[in-house]
């Protein structure tokens, strides 16, 4: 049977990932620092996929395992039988994993001749390529120059709305319907696996980009604006109209960036934003505005999903109000169990908020975003 090692036991890696792997026929082995996720998972070896839509559909995902990331030894080995790795541990955890899974690497070139995959699966643009930087840093030179040509590292983009979950038992895990894994089809070492749902692709820049500067912006300033107005979930925050529509406007215009960078359809491009709306209103999902809000720093980075695409919309002549609206209700994200909240809000108090536009956002002073968003922060 086939190998595949999974790093993030959690809502992505469980419900997506994992779930596509298992079908596909690979035994999933996988890794988390969650000592009872981990125990779970080998005591049943299975666990459940509740798609939720219209109508429910329950998928059994069998001939999975769990081992503990501290086993270090243990997941080594695991990497030298796998076809493939995938992670799904959030974007700030690639470099803690990054020395376990060279490790995993090291052994395997000694050991086999066979290619290897490592995809990221994360919200990042070019996460794989980050890890594997992460991963080389620990290799030696001789390892290095056979990794480079036995383990790929092929970027990709994943989408599926999966929400903190609900319920007894520890492994099941409802999703919505919908799903979209793509990866860039250039960056595979060997023959690229076929996975049912796995789209390899040549463009792959243009799906991360539109999903990242789509769904992950208009998910991210409903979840700002209604965690201000004192809203617990992105559906209650939707069903406030002025709410809706600043989503929906911050969506087109990071869409004029899209369309006009990538060539997309512009009418097609406005489907999938009302798509994507859909999707955001979809009831069976209770989905947290601080789960959707969490890490505002990382989201409030020059390359992330609210700056960037104001950043992009601008240069283009359009000045992006709704996306600077997001921006500012970011800003004042206070959540106090979300440590960047607290972070940011020791900032901005310390520093003032001029200095957050500069540092965290990267945008500079003479720049008229500026202002603007310093107006609605105000
Ligand atoms: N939940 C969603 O709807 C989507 C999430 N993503 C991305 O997928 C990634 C994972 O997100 P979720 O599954 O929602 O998060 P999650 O918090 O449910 O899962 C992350 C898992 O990683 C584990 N983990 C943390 N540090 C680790 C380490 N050093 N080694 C091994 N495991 C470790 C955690 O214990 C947890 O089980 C993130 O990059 C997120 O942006 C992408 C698309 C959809
Ligand atoms: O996972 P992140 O980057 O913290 O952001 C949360 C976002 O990611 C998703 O979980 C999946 O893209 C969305 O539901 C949400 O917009």
């Amino acid at each position: 049977m086939k190998t595949a090692v999974h790093f993030g036991a959690g809502n992505i890696g469980r419900g997506f990932i994992g779930f596509l792997l298992a079908k596909a026929g690979y035994r999933v082995v996988f890794v988390d620092i969650n000592p009872g996720l981990i125990e779970e998972l080998n005591k049943s070896g299975s666990y459940k996929v509740l798609e939720k839509g219209d109508e429910l559909k329950v998928h059994l995902v069998e001939g999975v395992e769990g081992i503990l990331a501290s086993d270090e030894e243990m997941v080594a080995e695991k990497i030298i039988e796998a076809q493939i790795v995938t992670t799904a541990v959030g974007p700030g955890v690639l470099k803690a994993i990054a020395p376990i899974i060279a490790s995993g690497i090291s052994l395997r070139l000694k050991r086999s001749s066979k290619p290897l995959n490592v995809i990221a699966c994360e919200n990042m643009v070019g996460a794989s390529t980050f890890l594997k930087e992460k991963v080389m840093e620990k290799l030696t030179p001789e390892e290095r120059q056979e990794a480079i040509k036995k383990v790929g590292f092929p970027d990709a983009s994943v989408d599926r709305i999966v929400p903190p979950q609900e319920g007894t038992f520890l492994l099941d895990v409802s999703v919505e319907p919908y799903f979209e894994w793509v990866v860039d089809a250039g960056g595979f070492a060997g023959e690229i696996p076929s996975i049912p749902g796995m789209k390899a692709v040549d463009n792959l820049r243009a799906y991360v980009e539109r999903k990242i500067y789509t769904l992950n912006t208009g998910h991210a300033v409903a979840a700002y604006l209604g965690y201000q107005k004192g809203y617990g979930t992105i559906l209650d925050a939707l069903n406030e109209k002025s709410i809706l529509e600043t989503v929906r406007g911050a969506m087109e215009e990071s869409g004029t960036y899209l369309t006009t960078r990538f060539g997309f359809d512009k009418k097609e491009h406005g489907n999938y934003i009302e798509s994507t709306l859909r999707r955001f209103l979809n009831p069976a999902l209770k989905d947290a505005v601080v789960r959707v809000g969490r890490n505002p720093l990382r989201k409030l980075g020059p390359e992330d999903r609210l700056i960037y695409p104001a950043m992009k919309a601008q240069q283009l002549g359009i000045t992006p109000h709704n996306l600077c609206k997001g921006i500012a209700a970011a800003l004042k994200f206070d959540y106090e169990e979300d440590e960047e909240a607290l972070k940011l809000q020791m900032m901005i108090k310390d520093e003032g908020i001029e200095q957050v536009l500069k540092k965290v956002c990267g945008i500079p002073e003479e720049n008229p975003l500026f202002e603007i968003i310093k107006g609605y922060f105000l």
